[in-house]
């Protein structure tokens, strides 16, 4: 765990208003992710697209309940670092590639609770058709109305798991296709939840929504597997 303080990672101009304020939204999230106990050790990464196209996100190997601004450094939408020797997210390009084909301003929120590591090695509810993806599936909940577009408990939304892969890049390219049509955000197996939106408070609003259902439906097949 890396909590000592580096050089900052960018250097904002006293009147870069839009970078202190994602700055200490990127830092607020981490808090409140920490409470929850979904980002134990130094898991987790959290991104904010600002309107001009800048993308600020937590460098690599830091506990995000203890952020400062320091710790939030700039990106291109290759993911490489806008300061040399300052190491961004190892999961950057999860990020980025987000910002690239759906999000061109919003937040990235990833993290790592008990519900989305164990439930997605579990057996999956639904398959895609050509196999890509395995998926837990929704319906019933009153919660499901958190998520955009969705009025009704009398629905049902999915959420894709993909194999885990240290290969990031590869990991990237595998579910950059099908990231237009993840209504809640995606698992990764063994690993974690990726959730993003429109603005920081509506990533972290899906994120409390996603990690509801996940806890109920843990709760349930708990409840269905005893004899
Ligand atoms: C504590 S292990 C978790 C990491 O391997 C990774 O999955 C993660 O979420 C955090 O990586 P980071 O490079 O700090 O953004
Ligand atoms: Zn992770």
């Amino acid at each position: 765990m890396n909590q000592s303080k580096p050089a900052a990672g960018h250097a904002p101009a006293a009147s870069d208003d839009a970078w202190l304020t994602a700055a200490d939204e990127i830092v607020a999230a981490g808090r409140r992710l920490d409470r929850h106990g979904w980002v134990p050790a130094t898991a987790g990464n959290i991104s904010r697209r600002l309107p001009d196209g800048r993308i600020a996100i937590t460098r690599s190997g830091c506990h995000k309940g203890f952020l400062t601004p320091q710790d939030v450094i700039e990106v291109d939408l290759d993911g490489l670092a806008t300061i040399p020797r300052i190491r961004p997210s190892a999961e950057t390009r999860l990020h980025t590639d987000l910002y690239r084909r759906i999000l061109p301003e919003g937040a990235v929120i990833h993290g790592h609770s008990v519900a989305a590591t164990v439930l997605s090695m579990h057996e999956p509810d639904r398959r895609s058709s050509d196999g890509s993806w395995d998926a837990i599936e929704f319906s019933g909940y009153e919660l499901l109305k958190a998520f955009e577009g969705q009025d009704t408990h009398q629905a049902s939304l999915h959420l894709p798991i993909y194999d885990n892969d240290q290969d990031i890049a590869r990991l990237a390219e595998l579910i950059s296709p099908d990231l237009g049509k993840c209504p809640m955000g995606y698992l990764i197996r063994g690993h974690g939840v990726y959730v993003w939106g429109r603005t920081m408070d509506m990533a972290l609003a899906r994120l409390e929504g996603l990690e509801f259902l996940l806890a109920c439906v843990l709760e349930r097949r708990k409840l269905e597997s005893r004899p």
